[in-house]
């Protein structure tokens, strides 16, 4: 330990400081649940229109209405509503983005994530770090994806697409703004899920046609999107395995899907696009890149979530390197595109 680390010198330390320091972590996973509950009970939606008092709230919601009171005093100490008085609360900036189907919503993240299958695993972690690995199988009985993909956790994988496509809008434009697309006729976007990724660049240049390969389960939302946006002339949705198979286009979008792997199966997913792009053929990935140890970096604390919850992990720009050098790509461009996303793309060698 040096000088220069805050805190590493115990005799130097304000221990009230850091007890407080410590309880504010701590604190996280009922944040996380006050986050839930104001999801899950519409709040946002119910405040739309202005503000109203903790017994309307809870008319509307159909909840306790002391109960509702004490979560909406606690959501206003967190930024997520303002407090008018006589028990009235409104919605502030933060708190809009908890309303459903509004552009750049994050409603559907924050119910997935605070929901069965994200919590479960949390309630494992200790052991996956024991064991260096998601302990999926003991929480849910089946990987992440096996399990969103059982009908009866419909609702939950549902909202896991919609929760990606949340995030997406976060990305997605600068992405779209920043990638390369001479020569560039054919688009597939591999786990693209509700496919915002592709249908973005799509509308963006007419000339494209775009797929989606994704899971059974997932295609018919994409060729639903596609549907709302009038862009299903140029586009197709492929159920598919991405490690079985991945079909021939100019341009492979990968975004967050490496990260859901290990290092030989993100191997696999590469060589499979290389294998069916042609020479000079193009791909983006977009994921968090994980920067200098030791500094605040989001992308450590997603990591950790990718340990929870899958057999993947957030990487460095080295681990992605190594990645792409081991499937037949090499990386031409890294660029960041927003919310804390970069864009590396790469080109078949
Ligand atoms: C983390 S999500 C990313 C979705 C999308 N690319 C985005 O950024 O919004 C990973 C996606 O990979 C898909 N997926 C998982 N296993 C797959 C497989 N074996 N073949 C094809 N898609 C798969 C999932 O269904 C999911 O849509």
């Amino acid at each position: 330990m040096t000088d220069e680390m805050p805190g590493a010198d115990s005799t130097r330390s304000d221990p009230a400081a850091d007890a407080t320091a410590v309880m504010d972590l701590l604190v996280g996973g009922g944040i996380a649940q006050i986050l839930h509950a104001v999801a899950a009970l519409h709040i946002a939606d119910h405040l739309a229109d202005g503000a109203l008092t903790a017994d309307e709230v809870a008319e509307r919601a159909g909840s306790h209405a002391q109960a509702t009171y004490r979560l909406l005093r606690a959501a206003s100490s967190l930024g997520l509503l303002s407090y008018e008085g006589d028990r009235r609360f409104g919605l502030t900036g933060r708190g809009r983005l908890l309303r459903d189907g509004v552009p750049g919503s994050l409603r559907s993240l924050v119910l997935v994530q605070t929901g069965h299958a994200h919590w479960r695993l949390w309630g494992h972690f200790p052991e996956a770090v024991r064991h260096g690995a998601s302990q999926a199988r003991e929480a849910l009985g089946a990987d992440v994806f096996e399990y969103f993909a059982r009908p009866e956790n419909a609702e939950e994988a549902a909202l896991f697409s919609s929760a990606m496509a949340d995030m997406s809008g976060l990305v997605t434009q600068g992405a779209v703004a920043a990638v390369d697309t001479t020569d560039v006729a054919t688009v597939v976007d591999v786990g693209g899920a509700e496919g915002q990724f592709v249908l973005a660049l799509m509308a963006a240049e007419p000339r494209l046609h775009g797929q989606v390969l994704d899971l059974p389960h997932v295609v018919e939302g994409a060729r639903r999107e596609a549907g709302n946006r009038g862009l299903s002339d140029r586009f197709s949705a492929v159920a598919g395995d991405f490690f079985t198979e991945v079909p021939a286009a100019d341009l492979y979008l990968l975004k967050t899907v490496l990260h859901d792997w290990d290092d030989e199966q993100c191997t696999a997913i590469l060589r499979n696009c290389r294998s069916a792009a042609h020479d000079g053929g193009r791909a983006l990935v977009v994921e968090m890149i994980i920067g200098d140890i030791g500094k605040p970096d989001f992308a450590t604390l997603s990591d950790m979530g990718m340990l929870a919850m899958t057999n993947g992990m957030e990487r460095d720009l080295d681990e992605f390197d190594a990645l792409f050098a081991a499937s037949g790509w090499r990386r031409d461009k890294t660029y960041p595109v927003g919310g804390g996303y970069h864009g590396m793309e790469l080109v078949a060698v």
